[in-house]
């Protein structure tokens, strides 16, 4: 049994509807992410997960017991549920500890004290238990929060964009400590938000939403080599999309030439299909016999890789990132090579 099934979920605000027919599964010890555009409905999602919203079709399932239905929600201090908020949410009159002794009313002070202590080492804040909220960082009153979360033991932890108002660097660091503190609970957790790299970095499954439909669920890696549709290609990562043309078992014509690409969908020879292709398959090269050739337009240096823009025949311009330091110029004309390993086609 999954420790959260949703099924057929809808949710509408009045007559207009939000989400519909949204399907997921989530086991004990799970970390997954619901990842979308602004306004797809992710935090609706979450709302009718925590029971802050009704729901206005389907059902949510938690632990075999069903915990929203149509004109059935259990309420949200009932779910045993933790959650998480993109502005941290803590009480600015209190302190770290009370803030976080708040959630744990029913405990003796004596055990109260123990647990906050507890807690605090775990969001390794161990220091900072009398400090109030606008004395801390971004990033240490997220900790608080999350330690506020964590401290009644949820079943569950639902996170709503909890990195957004944090610097870069913070977002990365934080979101693999967040990872790791969940995991050493052994913890289950669903998160929001519109990053496609927070989502990677902190989850077991991503759910990819658009317009308040799922468009697929599945690891970070699936989504990425092996997308359903083209919103998902491109909301995982860049690319770009190749008219093709099947011309012997493993080769497809396309504007950059006959391309060896594994023909995993046994696409009839002189069929035609779409070839999407990601930024670092795409490689500029030497121009010797090669039939397609390019004009570098721009070449950034990003430390790790090297980004061109490239402009086909056509007047085409596509993106090439090379972890090679090659040094073509703009004005230069170059060959293009391309090397589909994870050939992404779409018919
Ligand atoms: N209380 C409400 N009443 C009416 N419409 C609402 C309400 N809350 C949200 N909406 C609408 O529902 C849609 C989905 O909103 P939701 O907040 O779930 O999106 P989101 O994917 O979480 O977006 P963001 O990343 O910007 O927070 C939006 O069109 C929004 O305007």
């Amino acid at each position: 049994m999954s420790l959260l099934s949703v099924e057929s979920l809808a949710c509408a605000y009045g007559t207009q509807s939000i989400v519909e027919d949204v399907n997921f599964a989530i086991e004990e010890g799970d970390i997954a992410c619901l990842l979308g555009p602004s306004g797809c409905g992710k935090t609706t999602i979450l709302r009718a997960l925590a029971g802050f919203n009704d729901v206005s079709g389907g059902q949510i399932i938690m632990n075999g017991r069903t915990i929203s239905a149509l004109n059935r929600t259990l309420s949200p201090e009932k779910r045993n549920m933790g959650m998480v908020f993109q502005d941290y949410a803590l009480f600015p009159h209190l302190t770290v500890a009370d803030n976080i002794g708040f959630g744990l009313r029913n405990l003796s002070s004596g055990q109260r004290r123990e647990a906050v202590k507890s807690v605090l080492k775990l969001v390794r804040l161990p220091d900072l238990s009398q400090r109030y909220p606008h004395e801390l960082s971004g990033g240490q009153q997220q900790r608080v929060a999350l330690a506020r979360a964590l401290a009644p033991k949820p079943s569950l932890l639902l996170m709503d964009e909890p990195f957004s108002n944090l610097d870069t660097e913070m977002r990365k660091s934080l979101s693999v400590e967040v990872r790791d503190i969940i995991k050493e609970q052994g913890l289950s957790a669903i998160m929001v938000t519109h990053d496609q790299d927070e989502a990677f970095v902190i989850s077991d499954a991503v759910g990819v939403l658009s317009q308040g439909r799922l468009q697929q669920w599945g690891s970070a890696e699936s989504l990425y080599y092996r997308p359903e549709n083209l919103t998902v290609a491109r909301f995982v990562g860049e690319g770009e999309l190749f008219e093709a043309r099947c011309v012997s078992a493993d080769a497809f014509e396309t504007e950059l030439g006959v391309l060896p690409v594994a023909n995993n969908q046994s696409c009839p020879l002189a069929q035609s299909i779409q070839l999407f292709v990601r930024p670092s398959e795409i490689k500029p090269i030497i121009s010797v016999d090669t039939s397609v050739e390019a004009t570098v337009m721009s070449r950034e240096f990003m430390g790790d890789t090297v980004r061109f823009r490239l402009a086909l025949p056509s007047g085409r311009v596509i993106t090439s990132t090379c972890h090679e330091r090659l040094d073509f110029k703009p004005g230069d004309h170059v060959g293009i090579s391309v090397t589909t390993q994870n050939p992404i086609l779409f018919t």
